[in-house]
């Protein structure tokens, strides 16, 4: 930030702690599609159970956001019952268009097709968290996913490192151009609403950010053989505001936590999901959840989810939007890039992450 306070097109993109480099999932299953290495096996406690609770899915909220953009305040209600009592739910009628979801699909599904020496010309460096590889990999005794990412600064654009943006196939950085400003405007829009269910001015979360800061990593689960003693992604919320997510339109994989039990969610053609983000929750003093939520695979086929993570600028200090007088504070004032960074030193386990933020006595 420049000293009159105003973020400059100079300042220089952020850095954050690396991550151990650790194989790619893809290539151990191509190499052997029966292995699964004692590094990704779970303890018990951990593994995906059998106990179904996809009679708990169709309960997810369902929000239609023409008219959250006309105001409509029963959708509003919707909206703000959904933050509370899910911190997670599905969109229709986003205004993405429906041939730059699919392009975008189309295009990361052919990335992942490539030999591995092709996708490595975007590895991950050991000193840096964008690029093709693995992230939150803190120790080489921690169990590791079952999954590979390509993760992209987006914007602002002097943030990104185009080293990291692959060229081939033909187009992908095109489209990820499109798609994200796409999400960008959606996700602007829909902090409008979270502003109104918060008793605020339409304008006031936007402007809390200083900055929108975006950032999106594809997601690449190849099948397992034991997909029951593996996951795709550990338990975990996002230090995001709000995470803006696309998934495949027909192998599901994400699960959400819900009163205890892991809620599997399932795939709309051409909805988008909205998770909680850590920001909100800090913002609303815990009125609103940011959503604990994991990935797990199958054995027949892989399955590649799009997330973009909207965020406040590093300099933004966060605390909770309340009246201390009359609510107890539960959060206390945090620097968001300190929080962001400490995140990433920990492994993803659940919302330990959170508690650094946390007023010492309730922490
Ligand atoms: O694959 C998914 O559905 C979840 C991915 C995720 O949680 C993340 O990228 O933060
Ligand atoms: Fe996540």
């Amino acid at each position: 930030m420049s000293s009159n306070g105003t973020f400059t097109e100079n300042e220089e993109a952020p850095t954050y702690a690396p991550s151990i480099p650790v194989p790619n999932v893809q290539e151990l299953v191509r190499e052997d599609p029966s292995q699964v290495p004692q590094r990704y096996v779970r303890d018990m406690e951990d593994r995906p159970k059998d106990t179904d609770m996809s009679h708990l899915s169709s309960l997810i909220p369902l929000i239609d956001f023409s008219l959250l953009l006309l105001g409509n305040k029963e959708e509003l209600n919707k909206l703000d019952l959904a933050c509370q009592d899910w911190g997670f739910f599905q969109v229709v009628n986003h205004g993405v268009a429906k041939e730059v979801l699919q392009k975008m699909k189309d295009v990361a599904a052919e990335f992942f097709e490539l030999p591995l020496e092709e996708k490595n010309k975007n590895a991950m460096p050991s000193d840096d968290i964008q690029g093709y590889g693995h992230i939150y990999v803190i120790s080489e005794e921690q169990i590791l996913d079952w999954s590979d990412a390509l993760m992209l600064a987006v914007h602002p654009s002097h943030y990104r490192k185009l080293k990291f943006w692959p060229k081939s196939p033909t187009g992908l950085q095109e489209i990820i151009e499109e798609y994200s400003n796409a999400i960008r405007k959606f996700g602007t829009e829909l902090l409008e609403s979270f502003s109104l269910i918060m008793g605020m001015e339409k304008e006031a979360l936007l402007g809390l950010h200083k900055q929108l800061i975006q950032a999106y990593r594809v997601n690449y689960y190849p099948p397992c053989s034991k997909p029951d003693q593996v996951l795709g992604v550990s338990p975990h919320s996002d230090s995001s505001t709000i995470t803006i997510l696309m998934q495949d339109d027909d192998v599901c994989g994400l699960q959400i936590k819900h009163d205890d039990d892991w809620v599997p969610v399932n795939t709309i053609p051409d909805a988008l999901v909205v998770k909680v983000g850590d920001v909100i929750e800090m913002w609303s003093n815990g009125k609103y959840k940011s959503i604990e939520h994991r990935a797990v695979v199958n054995d027949e086929r892989a399955r590649i989810s799009y997330a973009s993570f909207l965020y406040p600028h590093d300099e933004v200090e966060i605390e909770p939007l309340i009246d201390p007088k009359t609510e107890q504070l539960i959060y206390k004032k945090v620097k968001y890039g300190d929080y962001l960074r400490n995140s990433m030193k920990t492994k993803m386990e659940g919302k330990a992450h959170t508690h650094v933020a946390k007023v010492e006595t309730l922490a």
